[in-house]
């Protein structure tokens, strides 16, 4: 692999109000350090796209945002949501998913109907009045795209949808948790070309309400959805900017050699 100087970047300055921030974050597994120094602004109502080969850290990034790395990584600096920094010991892990939102790369919904797969969450959540559980409902599988397809059988069994169905339900599951942030992991690398031009649609769409960070393998993905993309090349942001200035008039040597398929 070619060797690059990690310690310069291009860090744009978002003019945007920001959804979320990070504040010198760093990341450890035991010894090995995955990310360094990362400080980021995300705006909101955009969608973000983080890039970079295969362990360069983006997973890592993204789940630092809801804390889903707590149990397993050391996890240093701010992540500052709503002035408050969520990475602070003292903050209710619940609550911040509550407010940001996780998709994963391989549809998981539950062994239960299409309804309760909203549902579950929610009353979960205290959320116990029918009403408000129908509306939510509704509204969530309106939004992720997915009402018309299964507005007769929401009695069916969630499993029994096709994969991308099923990753559009584990959209509506997050979004039924009224988040203003969704992150999602490589939503569409386990489906059909079709399912994914959907997903795509349907993250155009919600952009209005949430801001959404995604991680994806696919360059083109990046550039068709995303309004800003991060580079990271082990575990360094190497360049942030709006994604049309990334794929085209990239700042930074790596970046270039990465998207133009130069990299390694
Ligand atoms: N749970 C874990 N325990 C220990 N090390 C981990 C864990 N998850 C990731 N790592 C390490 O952290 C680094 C970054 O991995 P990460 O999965 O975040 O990269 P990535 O860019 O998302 O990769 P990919 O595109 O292959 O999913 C790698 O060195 C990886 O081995």
């Amino acid at each position: 692999m070619k060797e690059y100087n990690l310690t310069d970047s291009y860090i744009t300055d978002i003019t945007e109000k920001k959804a979320l921030s990070t504040d010198n974050l760093q990341v450890y597994y035991g010894d090995n350090h995955a990310i360094f120094d990362a400080n980021l602004n995300f705006p909101r109502y955009k969608i973000t796209a983080l890039i970079g080969a295969s362990g360069c850290g983006k997973s890592t990034f993204l789940r630092c945002l809801n804390r889903m790395n707590d149990k397993v990584a050391r996890v240093d600096g701010e992540i500052m949501y709503r002035n408050t920094d969520i990475n602070s010991s003292k903050i209710n892990v619940y609550e911040v998913r509550k407010h940001i939102g996780m998709v994963f790369q391989r549809p998981n919904p539950f062994a239960k109907s299409i309804k309760e797969n909203i549902i579950f969450a929610l009353k979960n959540a205290g959320i116990n009045q029918k009403d408000e559980l129908e509306e939510r409902l509704e509204q969530s599988l309106k939004s992720a795209a997915l009402w018309d397809e299964v507005k007769d059988n929401l009695n069916k069994s969630a499993l029994a949808l096709s994969g991308g169905q099923q990753q559009r339900l584990c959209i509506a599951r997050s979004i039924a948790m009224k988040p203003d942030i969704l992150l999602l992991d490589e939503p569409a690398s386990a489906l059909d070309p079709i399912s994914t031009s959907k997903i795509e649609e349907t993250l155009q769409t919600l952009k209005k309400d949430y801001s959404i960070i995604i991680v994806t393998h696919n360059l083109q993905q990046a550039s068709r959805i995303s309004d800003y993309t991060a580079f990271l090349h082990l575990g360094h942001i190497i360049e942030y900017n709006s994604t049309v200035n990334v794929f085209t008039h990239p700042k930074m040597r790596p970046t270039e050699d990465y998207v133009s398929g130069n990299f390694g």
